[in-house]
């Protein structure tokens, strides 16, 4: 069997045309965009993925702007931050860097956005939404897991999805895409028992676990579509949650890197370009 490589740039340039057609008409009509990125304290992964973001709204033509606080800051005193982008004109959306340093109540933070420039879909109005299918947008990532999916034309429908973690930022919220799909989803985590047998059942795995290499190919039915959302940093670079001899049995997988996670960051934008 042929196994199909889900690249991510294709999607992921597909998806740049249409925000750049809105860019433009919104700049002609005078309109200011910019997204605000918020960081409290210095945290790596945080400043890797402001720096790709930069990179992104800058070839796009959306403005930036960095918020910085320093890691002493207070829940008040980003929730203050935050609210002074809320009623920004300028501002069409906020993504605040988490995680926060410990002092810093996060999901207060997310809560305080306004649900409208929630970026990350971080606040609980968005989250509900989601979950009712009435949702602005979901997190970027699990969008991007769905932009690849249809991209590629899988098909979803009575197809069942085994995810692989339960995340609030992806594992939940593409459980709940998945089943708007009309997919039978099935989510593992940590206290699954019998784990591997369920994801042999599953015809869509999407794994989110944060372990490289978890994913194994005794643990995938032949003919299955594998997404793969891990980002794990190894001496060997970036490594997914799939193993790579998992290709052979899949009949489609998304690679690391090159996959999921380069239509994440144009699904940030996409965000942003919906506000115009
Ligand atoms: N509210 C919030 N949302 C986030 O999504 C979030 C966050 N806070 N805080 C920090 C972490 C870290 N993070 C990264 C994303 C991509 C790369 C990365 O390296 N991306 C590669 C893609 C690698 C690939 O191709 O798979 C790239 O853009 O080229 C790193 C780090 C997001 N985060």
């Amino acid at each position: 069997m042929e196994t199909l490589m889900m690249s991510g740039r294709p999607v992921a340039d597909a998806c740049k045309e249409q925000i750049k057609e809105k860019v433009e008409a919104a700049q002609k009509a005078g309109k200011k965009v910019a997204l605000a990125i918020v960081t409290v304290g210095e945290d790596p992964a945080s400043f890797v993925y402001r720096k790709r973001l930069l990179k992104i709204t800058e070839s796009l033509g959306i403005g930036s702007r960095c918020v910085e606080l320093p890691g002493i800051a207070t829940t008040a005193e980003v929730i203050e931050a935050v609210r002074k982008l809320n009623g920004d004109p300028e501002i069409a959306g906020i993504l605040p860097m988490m995680p926060m340093p410990k002092q810093v109540d996060g999901e207060a933070v997310g809560a305080a956005l306004a649900p409208e420039k929630d970026m990350d879909c971080l606040s609980p109005a968005n989250g509900g939404a989601l979950l009712i299918g009435k949702g602005r947008w979901a997190a970027c990532t699990p969008r991007a897991c769905m932009a690849i999916l249809k991209f590629y034309k899988i098909p979803l429908d009575g197809k069942h999805a085994v995810v692989l973690g339960r995340s609030n930022v992806v594992g939940k919220p593409v459980a709940l895409l998945l089943l708007q799909e009309n997919c039978t989803v099935t989510v593992c985590h940590s206290h699954t028992k019998n784990l591997p047998e369920l994801v042999r059942q599953a015809d869509i795995v999407v794994a989110a676990i944060g372990k490289a290499g978890f994913v194994t190919p005794d643990m995938v039915k032949p003919g299955a579509v594998v997404v793969d959302v891990g980002i794990n940093v190894t001496e060997n670079g970036i490594v997914g949650d799939v193993a790579p001899e998992v290709a052979e049995k899949a009949s489609a997988f998304t690679p690391v890197p090159g996959g999921v996670g380069v239509v994440s960051n144009v699904m940030m934008m996409d965000a942003v370009a919906r506000n115009l």
